[in-house]
């Protein structure tokens, strides 16, 4: 039995893991924290889990969730996972953080783009950053996983098969990403109250997302080459989803067929992502609920750019889904446990 606990389990993130998490029959879910509702019982605070997880939310009392849990999931604004990796590393527990804290390699970078100090950059050395279908042998023996941004895993997956051949020019490449509320979080704010999305459409942090020092460290890894985007998001009056569509130019040489036919052959053995056929174009529907990523990919010989269009669920393989991908191979079982799911339609 794997003794899991649950770290922020009110938030979107965190209530979306006790889903995933609650009906397993290889896991124990020892404590499931909130500050707010510590107390109540989270199948009264959120239904959906009603006569299935009857557990009542907890303060953190960090010695006893380290003491008592196999591996931590923090699902808490960024800042806030640094204390408990280095209490659960000190007692020689897994950690997985859902937030941004060990996700960028230089805590400089870190600080710049979230404005809080690292205070654990031997921890943040050690860290291992969880996207399984690009390094899943480090996954298997991390102590601390760096679970990926969601906008960040819709570009990797989009991108990843062109930067490994050296197929775009590096510095061509163009992210422009819709998102659903939820990946805004549950707490209050005015910017996303019904009345301020619906039936609206606006791009946010243009030119200074915290996504973007965060996209380009993993490109320029996967391409062993610097690599600048350009990445916009934008809010959709939806409650989950994520369409990210990337232009990047193509190095010369490459037909349609040829890309599509490396993108095939990259996921081929891969169970969570999908690449359609070419000529179908994948939406936020098909995924919702599921780990999985969907992939369209064309080349315009007018342009000389290659089209990706990628969708993920920001909860699922943004977040929570992804999580507990690398949970399981942290653990040695295989990575599908759990995750299996066709999604919901229509
Ligand atoms: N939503 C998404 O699509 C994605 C989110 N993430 C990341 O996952 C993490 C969680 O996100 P999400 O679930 O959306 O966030 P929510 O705002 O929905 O939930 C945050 C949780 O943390 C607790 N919390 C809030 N502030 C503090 C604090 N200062 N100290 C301790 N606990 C706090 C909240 O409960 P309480 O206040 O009661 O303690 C709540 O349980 C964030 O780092 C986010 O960036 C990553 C990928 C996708
Ligand atoms: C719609 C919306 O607001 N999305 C969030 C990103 C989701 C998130 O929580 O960011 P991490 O994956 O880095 O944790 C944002 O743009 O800040």
């Amino acid at each position: 039995m794997i003794h899991v606990s649950i770290i922020g389990a009110t938030g979107y993130t965190g209530v979306e893991l006790v889903r995933l998490l609650g009906l397993r029959e290889d896991v124990v879910l020892d404590h499931l924290t909130s500050r707010t509702y510590a107390g109540q019982k989270i199948q009264h605070l959120f239904p959906h889990l009603l006569g299935n997880v009857d557990h009542t939310c907890e303060e953190l009392d960090l010695e006893q969730v380290t003491t008592d849990s196999d591996v931590i999931f923090v699902a808490l604004p960024h800042g806030h996972a640094l204390p408990i990796a280095k209490k659960a590393k000190e007692k020689g527990k897994k950690v997985i953080d859902l937030g941004a804290d060990f996700r960028l390699k230089d805590a400089a970078v870190y600080e710049e783009w979230y404005k809080v100090p690292h205070t654990e950059p031997e921890l943040l050395e050690e860290a291992v950053y969880g996207l399984p279908e690009w390094d899943r042998d480090a996954i298997k023996d991390a102590t601390v996983i760096a679970n990926p941004g969601c906008f960040v895993t819709s570009i990797l997956l989009g991108l990843m098969p062109l930067m490994k051949k050296g197929w775009v020019v590096p510095n061509s490449i163009v992210c422009d990403s819709k998102s659903g509320t939820s990946g805004a979080g549950r707490a209050g704010n005015v910017a996303n109250l019904f009345t301020e999305v619906e039936s609206s459409f606006k791009a946010y942090g243009v030119a200074h997302h915290r996504h973007t020092p965060e996209i380009e460290q993993l490109l320029t890894q996967m391409a062993g080459t610097e690599t600048m985007i350009q990445f916009t998001p934008h809010l959709v009056p939806m409650s989950r989803g994520i369409l990210s569509t990337i232009y990047a130019t193509a190095t010369e040489g490459h037909t349609a067929d040829e890309i599509h036919a490396l993108f095939e052959e990259t996921y081929a053995d891969e169970p969570f992502v999908q690449v359609l056929p070419a000529g179908m174009w994948p939406m936020t529907k098909s995924v919702k609920g599921t780990n999985n990523c969907q992939l369209g990919v064309t080349y315009d010989e007018r342009t000389g750019r290659i089209i990706i269009v990628s969708v993920i669920d920001n909860l699922m393989k943004g977040a929570a889904g992804q999580a507990v991908q690398n949970m399981n191979l942290m653990f040695g079982l295989a990575e599908t446990t759990g995750l299996q799911m066709i999604g919901l339609f229509p």
